[in-house]
């Protein structure tokens, strides 16, 4: 990218604002829900709306395109899954809500979720992923579900195959939608959208947008309300960022082996950029006796369901991953990210760093530098406009 397409990016970045004066539900009663959802967010532990959730879930409700920023851990999968299950006729047994996303472990998160809010309202919902089996997949849709979750390749799939009728749907749901406008999914993105009916609303959602973004939900929504937020703003002040000078690369798993008792007093994600350093990285973890488990796109999703499942329960305290987990998955339990390697693209840094502090609790950063790095560190830095100093000696001082 040259300085000119930057200065281009940029002015169609701040050329973008938020929708003025969007009226804020202080709570979920004034919202006027259907009473068994409302029942189904006080039962999934929620009391009172977060900032997204009382500015977005009425907008969608109202039948509006929406684009929603928020921070991440702010609840945006609940806002559009309240806004989404309150639109929907429970009588009719058609597919009336679809939901894309860009990794098989966040469309089954979200499916989950959804199910939780929905618990009293009998809903049907499915997760239509990649990687599983096809007749299963096949199987239930014929059952009838009135919400899928789903990855682009299966979804577009069974929508070809007939599989999955789209004639019902009435609200499309892009969660990371920057990602889902990236080269690999965009063409996906296009072509399930062709297939739905005329006027489909649609929700687009994520922490980071960029700029290209804007031009491209331009052609899926009309006149959108926009719920968005300034970019010095994007990074959660709850995450004490930092980083470890370690000269050369090959010191980077020592300073790494010197912090595992501190990842292990909660959860801790170590992000790596590819699936060949993650793989490597564990196998040296290991030989040095510490206890890690990883996960990547080339495994199998059983393997990947298992490790996902241990993880979520604690059984498992140390992932190792590469960016297939940056992006929407919810541990809450997680309060250090590690970047061993430091990610390529500037709005994964904000989003692996999300994966702690979770709605609200407090959460650690630490990136993993060589001399290389630290131009890359900077513009971070610059970009967010956010301070990543060097870790104290002691790190029980900041955990
Ligand atoms: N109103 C609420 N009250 C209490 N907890 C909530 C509320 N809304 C969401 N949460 C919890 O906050 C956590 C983060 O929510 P969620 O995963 O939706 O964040 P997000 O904004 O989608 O984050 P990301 O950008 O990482 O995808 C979840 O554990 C969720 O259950």
């Amino acid at each position: 990218m040259d300085e000119f397409d930057r200065d281009l990016d940029n002015e169609l970045e701040f050329s973008q604002k938020s929708t003025k004066n969007v009226k804020v539900y202080p709570t979920f009663e004034s919202m006027k829900l259907k009473p068994d959802l409302l029942k189904g967010i006080y039962g999934y532990g929620f009391e009172a709306p977060s900032a997204i959730q009382s500015r977005a879930i009425m907008q969608i409700i109202s039948g509006k395109d929406t684009i929603a920023q928020a921070q991440s851990g702010t609840g945006k999968t609940a806002t559009f899954s309240i806004g989404m299950l309150e639109v929907i006729d429970t009588k009719a047994k058609d597919c009336q809500a679809l939901i894309l996303s860009p990794t098989r472990e966040l469309a089954v998160q979200i499916q989950n979720v959804v199910k939780h809010l929905g618990d009293y309202m009998n809903i049907h919902t499915h997760a239509c992923i990649g990687g599983t089996h096809m007749g299963e997949d096949i199987k239930k849709l014929q059952q009838g579900q009135q919400i899928v979750s789903g990855t682009p390749g299966r979804v577009v799939d069974m929508i070809k195959r007939r599989n999955l009728s789209t004639r019902g749907i009435k609200i499309l749901i892009l969660d990371e939608a920057d990602e889902l406008f990236t080269k690999g999914f965009k063409e996906q993105i296009y072509e399930i959208y062709k297939y739905l009916p005329p006027g489909v609303q649609v929700v687009v959602v994520s922490a980071t947008f960029h700029p290209e973004v804007f031009q491209m939900t331009n052609k899926f929504t009309t006149d959108p309300v926009k719920i968005l937020v300034k970019r010095d703003d994007i990074s959660l002040e709850g995450i004490k960022q930092f980083h470890i000078q370690c000269e050369k690369e090959e010191w980077k798993f020592d300073t790494l082996c010197d912090l595992y008792d501190s990842l292990t007093i909660t959860q801790a994600v170590i992000f790596c950029n590819s699936k060949v350093k993650v793989n490597w990285l564990a196998e040296q973890m290991r030989k040095q006796n510490f206890t890690v488990v990883s996960i990547h796109g080339d495994m199998k999703q059983n393997d990947r369901d298992s490790i996902m499942n241990d993880f979520r329960t604690g059984n498992s305290r140390v992932l190792i991953s590469t960016d297939v987990w940056a992006r929407g998955i919810d541990v809450q339990q997680v309060s250090l990210v590690i970047n061993y390697d430091l990610p390529t693209d500037k709005s994964n840094y904000i989003h692996r760093i999300g994966r702690s502090g979770r709605f609200g609790r407090k959460g650690v950063a630490i990136n993993l530098i060589t001399k290389e790095d630290i131009t890359a560190l900077r513009e971070i830095e610059d970009y967010y406009s956010i301070k990543i100093k060097e870790m104290p000696m002691n790190i029980n001082d900041i955990m």
